[in-house]
């Protein structure tokens, strides 16, 4: 199940947006006092970050971690860590708790073992997971090709994160595996431009998942996936 959220500025998405994510994070501190986003990176949230940084919440009781990273240091410029420093984190949500996946002085597979230590503390399901997607009908890390996609897309998987190796995504990547993400209590796909929209109309035809990632999330999510689009 989906629903399909067009708005006529990039600006009117982040903005409808940050309300629906911060409604559903109210809520959940509401009912359990405390409350998780899983964001992913990229070059399309950074509006949408800066957008809801500056919403009015109690930040301090919301942790935020990220749908997947580059394993690179935060430093890094291809860093999700260091977008989420710069765009999100900043403003009132700079009292948000942050769990990073990327560590230092590992290889990506000891990191993924950490990370995935790390972010078990936080609730399951996530209240909120936001994905992006790539014109290659990627999503969080699930790359075409990526040599760890069987498992990364398997709902019965333990939930946590993974490494992925994928021939176009430049570096190893960290990701949580489909069954951490599929029922998050609310589920959006952020995507802009036309193009994606083509990719998202090619990735609802038949097709295997292995070629579209993206068709998990379309077909086998838990929760109805909330897709916002902004030409
Ligand atoms: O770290 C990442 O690259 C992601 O989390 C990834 O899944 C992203 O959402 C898509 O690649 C879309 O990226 P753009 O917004 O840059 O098109």
């Amino acid at each position: 199940m989906e629903h399909f959220h067009s708005f006529e500025t990039r600006q009117a998405l982040a903005d409808a947006l940050a309300d629906a994510v911060a409604g559903a994070l109210t809520a959940a501190i509401k009912a359990r006092g405390r409350a998780s986003l899983a964001v992913s990176g990229g070059s399309t949230p950074k509006l949408f970050f800066a957008t809801l940084s500056t919403r009015p919440l109690p930040w301090e009781k919301v942790t935020v971690t990220l749908v997947d990273e580059r394993f690179v240091p935060p430093e890094s410029d291809r860093s999700n860590h260091n977008l989420l420093a710069a765009h999100l984190l900043t403003n009132a949500a700079a009292k948000a708790r942050f769990v990073p996946l990327y560590h230092a002085g590992r290889t990506a597979e000891e990191a993924a073992v950490l990370a995935s230590r790390e972010t078990c503390g936080i609730d399951e399901p996530f209240d909120v997971a936001i994905l992006g997607m790539g014109t290659d009908g990627h999503t969080a890390s699930f790359f075409p090709g990526g040599d760890n996609l069987a498992e990364a897309l398997d709902a019965a998987a333990t939930r946590g994160v993974v490494t992925i190796r994928a021939p176009d995504a430049g570096e190893p990547r960290l990701t949580f595996t489909f069954s951490a993400l599929r029922d998050a209590r609310f589920l959006a796909l952020h995507i802009e431009g036309e193009e994606k929209k083509r990719v998202l109309e090619a990735a609802r035809a038949e097709g295997r998942e292995e070629d579209m990632p993206i068709r998990a999330v379309l077909n086998r999510s838990l929760t109805p996936l909330e897709i916002f689009w902004a030409p």
